[in-house]
């Protein structure tokens, strides 16, 4: 495609600039003696009404048809973008007078628009591009608004108005840049409708007049002998035809070029999506995954987040996930519940939800044991949600739609769990919104949707971080009681070393996405063996200990995603690193029961004291 249209436009963009040039003279030569004359050797496309030859006044015609379409549009789309861009950056009441304006210019047809400003501003090339300028433009500022709202609410925006950046340059330097990409896509195709409409407009005697003339004025002036002579009528409609198709193929080629440039393909990974045998499933364990990786494309290449995590939960179990940011806690999650985006590589040796193998299942299948089978609680509850539907149709979309629950009994359903996350007033709540509920209470009504299925696994993303601490508990001790009555397994993912090491049963630590250590939770401030566990939890500041010296911090940075050196993910900011760790990638592997570690030196087990002394006694 890519080939054709440059072709198109290369040979739109010769004859446009040689055509008047080359055929010019001959295009404007009159001859009496061949007046209205058929398609003849001499003169392919036959004569006009003055004998000039109409092969040639067609191809001069190029300039004068393409120059005011790319004006127009370029005008317009100045004019619609600015229009558009300015809703997202001035505020509220003048955004939304901005957005009625927009809204009433659109009201109107734009080739009506077109003709009504092509008679005011008198028939002629210049009034007809000024014409259709102003009749693209609420197109451009419709578009450009609806991405502009897009980029208006996001932190860099909210931080660069914090910083003071004045109006225009919010406009320049933010907002602008990040809509370019479609708005460019939109001027090429725009600039092969502007092309039609100029020539209607030169067509209804609006446009171009003689003698100047475009493809518009040829046509119409071919269509008086059309049932006699087609081509001069034809001809230039092939001609309008094939540029506004060079127009649009450009505008594919651009967005072809960008959805590639956002998602180049992923390296092939020899990992198979095999599952192994030798591994009975197991009805006590609600999910067993094994090597499961995750490959991401990005602009500057591919990460790799997720590095081969094996893990498996039980039924009641509450797992804590724990590691610093960037180790590829949330990704891993999303990827156990199939969320991540299509262009993303996920692959694993053993994949098993609720005994079943992921392979061994349809696509439907697997979307259904999904939607029934596991819930997903997410850190901001103000955003999974929503924000326009009222409480109640969110709570009970799922069980009406995969259970085909009746609507009294879901909402009967939906009260129940609302009194079991202590939200007593729970028709209320259900007639309401979510923003007019707090943090906390948006986060146990989130609690409550995800029970309402009585799934076997919650995936329970940073549920707390949002929110205070003494709010953390209350929904902490909702997670305990949910798992308690309903039997079901909740992977916690959390930064919270104390809350994960108090409440969970086990604790996974992740590090440079694969999984480190594996250890009962209650161990986990004496008994880790992993020397980053270890360190993760000296770096918890506690209120009681001596502020002298402060709380441990790990040197150096996270792995790079992109990377692909081998050995120990953490190697190089281990303290007991040894030369094979630098060369060898160690693999979790069991010390005693309920305890696997990935290290080829564990350390000894710490003295009740705790981690600090430990550190402290090695150095
Ligand atoms: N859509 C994406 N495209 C490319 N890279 C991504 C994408 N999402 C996440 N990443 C990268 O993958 C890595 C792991 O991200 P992930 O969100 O899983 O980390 P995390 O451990 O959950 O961090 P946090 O605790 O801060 O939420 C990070 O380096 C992140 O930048």
């Amino acid at each position: 495609m890519g080939v054709i249209t440059l072709a198109m436009l290369g040979s739109l963009a010769v004859l446009a600039v040689a055509g008047a040039v080359v055929w010019g003279q001959q295009a404007d030569r009159p001859d009496p003696s061949a007046v209205l004359r058929g398609p003849t050797a001499g003169h392919p496309l036959g004569t006009d009404r003055l004998g000039r030859d109409l092969l040639a006044r067609l191809l001069a015609a190029t300039w004068p048809s393409l120059l005011p379409a790319v004006a127009a549009t370029l005008l317009g789309a100045a004019a619609g973008i600015t229009l558009g861009a300015l809703t997202a950056v001035v505020g509220g009441r003048a955004a939304r007078l901005l957005g009625a304006l927009i809204n009433l210019l659109l009201a109107f047809p734009a080739l009506l628009v077109a003709m009504f400003f092509a008679a005011l501003f008198g028939a002629g090339a210049g009034g007809a591009v000024f014409a259709l300028a102003v009749a693209c433009a609420p197109g451009f500022a419709r578009i450009t608004q609806t991405l502009a709202a897009q980029v208006a609410g996001t932190d860099f925006m909210a931080a660069a108005r914090v910083l003071g950046l004045r109006r225009h340059r919010l406009l320049l330097r933010h907002v602008l840049p990040h809509i370019a990409e479609p708005l460019m896509l939109n001027t090429a195709v725009a600039a092969g409708s502007a092309l039609v409409a100029l020539s209607g407009l030169s067509f209804l005697g609006l446009g171009v007049q003689p003698p100047s003339y475009d493809w518009g004025l040829m046509l119409s002036q071919g269509l008086d002998r059309i049932y006699t002579e087609p081509l001069p009528a034809v001809a230039p409609g092939i001609a309008i035809v094939y540029a506004t198709v060079a127009f649009q193929l450009l505008g594919e080629m651009l967005a072809g070029a960008a959805v590639r440039q956002a998602r180049p393909r992923p390296e092939e990974e020899p990992v198979a999506h095999a599952a192994r045998a030798d591994r009975p499933a197991s009805t006590d364990h609600v999910l067993e995954v094994e090597d499961l990786r995750v490959v991401l494309p990005t602009a500057d290449g591919v990460v790799r987040p997720v590095r081969g995590v094996t893990l498996t939960l039980r039924r009641g179990e509450l797992v804590g996930l724990v590691g610093e940011s960037g180790s590829g806690k949330s990704l891993a999650a999303l990827a156990v519940a199939d969320l991540l985006p299509d262009d993303a590589r996920v692959t694993w040796t053993t994949h098993r939800f609720l005994g079943a193998d992921a392979e061994s299942l349809t696509r439907e299948q697997r979307r259904r044991q999904l939607a029934t089978g596991m819930a997903l609680i997410f850190q901001n509850p103000a955003s999974a949600f929503n924000p326009s539907l009222r409480l109640g149709r969110q709570m009970t979309e799922a069980v009406r739609a995969h259970r085909g629950t009746p609507r009294a009994e879901a909402v009967e359903q939906a009260l129940a769990q609302l009194q079991r996350v202590g939200l007593p007033a729970g028709r209320r709540l259900l007639r309401s919104r979510p923003f007019q509920l707090s943090g906390g209470q948006r986060q146990r009504v989130a609690i409550a949707a995800a029970s309402m299925m009585r799934p076997d696994l919650i995936i329970a993303d940073e549920p707390t971080t949002a929110l205070d601490v003494t709010v953390q508990r209350q929904i902490m001790d909702l997670l305990r009681r949910v798992r308690r009555e309903d039997a079901t397994a909740i992977l916690f993912i959390s930064h919270d070393i104390a809350l994960v090491a108090d409440a969970c049963d086990r604790v996974l630590v992740m590090y440079g996405g694969t999984i480190v250590e594996n250890l009962p939770a209650r161990e986990l401030a004496a008994g880790a063996r992993h020397p980053y566990t270890r360190m993760l939890v000296a770096s918890v500041p506690d209120l009681a200990a001596d502020r002298d010296p402060p709380p441990l911090t790990i040197e150096g940075g996270p792995p790079d995603p992109c990377g692909t050196a081998p050995g120990c993910p953490f190697h190089d900011r281990c303290p007991h690193r040894l030369d094979r760790c630098a060369v060898d990638s160690p693999v979790l592997s069991p010390l005693r029961p309920e305890h696997e570690v990935a290290c080829w030196r564990p350390l000894p087990a710490a003295p009740l004291g705790g981690a600090r002394e430990t550190e402290e006694v090695e150095k």
